[in-house]
């Protein structure tokens, strides 16, 4: 399939389309057209038909979208059709819940986890061992590291980064409240579950804020 530019905005939506048809597929849903997708999405028909076309369109007039082929195509543009391997640096709070969480299920296999803390050593999470980070150079030296998720504490996130890109790693899961300030060849998505909460809180405010002004009519 030939990909031309896409927007970054529809390529943040791939991941809702992609799950949302993981779920039809598990009720066995062959086809759906495009309205019952926006339906369930609440997303307009419109949307979904415009974000699809950038791929080709996958959909057939009168038809809809084969349900099984347009998430397996998702899932190819997503890079899904590749299992990856990742390791998590810094087995605290949300390192350990993270190495608790399956994300096999979208083809991220989590082969290691490594901490400075020699209380955590050879302590296993999800049967996954905590390694000594004196280990980690040979670890990745012997192993296809993809991906590394890095729940460090902010100060040492930029100095674990560089050296991230030093021994060839080339994408980073970062969770350290900081930016990395590698090159332009490692490919880094920050997560902030905080500006998720203030988003949250910023349209609990204006929910709340309209309700008051229509009880004021
Ligand atoms: N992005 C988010 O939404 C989000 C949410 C919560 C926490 N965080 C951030 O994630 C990070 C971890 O938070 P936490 O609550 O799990 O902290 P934590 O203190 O429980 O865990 C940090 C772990 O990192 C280890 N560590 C310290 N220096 C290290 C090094 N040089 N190499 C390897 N491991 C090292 C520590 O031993 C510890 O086990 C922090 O930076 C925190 O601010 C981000």
């Amino acid at each position: 399939m030939k990909q031309r530019e896409i927007s970054a905005a529809v390529i943040r939506r791939l991941p809702r389309y992609y799950r949302y048809l993981g779920e039809l597929l598990q009720n066995d849903v062959v086809r759906i057209s495009s309205k019952e997708l926006s339906n369930r999405m609440r997303v307009t028909a419109s949307q979904i038909r415009q974000d699809l076309n950038n791929f080709g369109g996958f959909g057939q007039q009168g038809y809809g979208y084969n349900v099984e082929y347009l998430h397996s195509e998702i899932g190819k543009i997503l890079g899904l059709d590749v299992q990856h391997n990742m390791i998590i640096i810094g087995a605290g709070n949300l390192g350990q819940a993270l190495a608790n969480y399956n994300f096999e299920k979208v083809g991220f296999n989590l082969i290691g986890i490594f901490d400075t803390n020699p209380r955590l050593k050879g302590v296993s999470v999800r049967g996954i061992e905590i390694y000594m980070m004196d280990m980690l150079d040979e670890f990745v030296a012997t192993h296809q590291v993809d991906v590394v998720t890095l729940t460090v504490p902010k100060r040492q996130a930029v100095e674990i980064g560089h050296h991230l890109e030093e021994i060839g790693i080339r994408a980073i899961w970062n969770f350290a409240p900081t930016d990395l300030n590698v090159s332009e060849d490692v490919c880094v998505k920050n997560v902030h579950l905080n500006e998720s909460l203030m988003t949250l809180s910023y349209e609990y405010r204006a929910m709340h804020t309209q309700d008051e002004e229509s009880g004021r009519d």
